[in-house]
């Protein structure tokens, strides 16, 4: 029997339609939530990112400025605008696209978003709230794939989590979320010795390692629900994630598709979060 498909695009767009309805309760109250993208560069697939962020949130009744800087951009001219941004009464959220060019340290730039405008949430103030457990924004992708899991009814707590891959952006809050909601959580990576035998015991298996088709049938425990974070682009340059779809069929419970399945929810989550900026702002005027 197939494993059930776990469906970003329409779980994504429940979700939206809630945003929404938030995004014209605060029109009724003379706010526009604003989200100011930055992207620096050439990258083709972060141009395509950008344009989507746009576009959902133009759909959703949102104000989008993208700042769209050269390659050559340098990291004070890119710390300015940041700066610009962090001061506007119209922007609600910043989020800087990744990858950056090389010659820019993306560390001191995140550093320098405010942190009630990180709707990212990848300052190193949102992290070390988030892992503490205080209200903060959460990491869109990680953030999108706990709202997965909740509006498939999959329970957590209790459940061995196992994650392969460690980046600052999905692998390492990823853990954090699920341990915060009482699964125990084993880290692994792409160097890993006998990856198989750690995933093989997951009940929740998160592919987050970022390598085309990576786990295969060897890894994945009988009735595992697996969610794959990854975008990749096979030999054939089809879009394709980091777990094997065609061996894993069948043999977990539940998995996410790609595209369709986390993709999706990345850009939910940082539409619910940039809301959740401009309500905070209001809440607090009005104090
Ligand atoms: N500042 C940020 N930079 C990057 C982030 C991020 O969350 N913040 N994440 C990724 C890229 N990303 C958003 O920026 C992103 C990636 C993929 C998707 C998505 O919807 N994917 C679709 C397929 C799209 C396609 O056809 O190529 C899917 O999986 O269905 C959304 C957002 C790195 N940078």
């Amino acid at each position: 029997m197939s494993s059930a498909i776990i469906n970003g695009k329409e779980i994504g767009q429940e979700i939206r339609s809630s945003v929404a309805e938030r995004v014209a309760r605060l029109k009724e109250q003379g706010l526009i939530p604003g989200l100011a993208v930055v992207l620096v560069g050439d990258n083709q697939a972060s141009a395509t990112y950008v344009r989507n962020k746009q576009k959902s949130c133009e759909a959703i009744g949102m104000f989008s400025e993208l700042i769209k800087l050269p390659e050559e951009t340098t990291q004070e001219e890119l710390l300015v605008q940041i700066e610009l941004l962090n001061n506007r009464e119209d922007i609600h959220g910043i989020l800087v696209q990744l990858p950056l060019p090389k010659h820019i340290d993306e560390d001191t730039v995140i550093a320098t978003i405010a942190v009630e405008k990180d709707v990212d949430g990848f300052s190193p103030v949102s992290v070390g709230k988030m892992m503490l457990g205080q209200e903060t924004f959460l990491p869109c992708t990680p953030f999108g794939v706990m709202k997965l899991l909740e509006y498939s009814g999959i329970e957590i707590a209790g459940k061995h989590a196992v994650i392969v891959g460690r980046s600052h952006i999905v692998g390492k809050p990823m853990g954090q979320l699920l341990l915060q909601k009482d699964a125990t959580v084993t880290y692994t990576h792409s160097k890993t010795p006998d990856l198989p035998s750690f995933t093989k015991q997951a009940d929740i298996l998160i592919a987050a390692v970022g390598r085309a088709n990576f786990i295969t049938k060897e890894h994945v425990k009988e009735g595992a629900v697996v969610i794959d974070v990854g975008i990749n682009r096979d030999e054939n340059n089809k879009l394709c994630g980091d777990v094997n779809f065609a061996e894993v069929d069948g043999i977990a419970s539940h998995i996410t598709p790609v595209p369709g399945g986390v993709g999706p929810m990345t850009i939910t989550m940082l539409l619910f979060n940039t809301v959740q900026a401009a309500e905070t702002k209001l809440a607090n005027k009005m104090k």
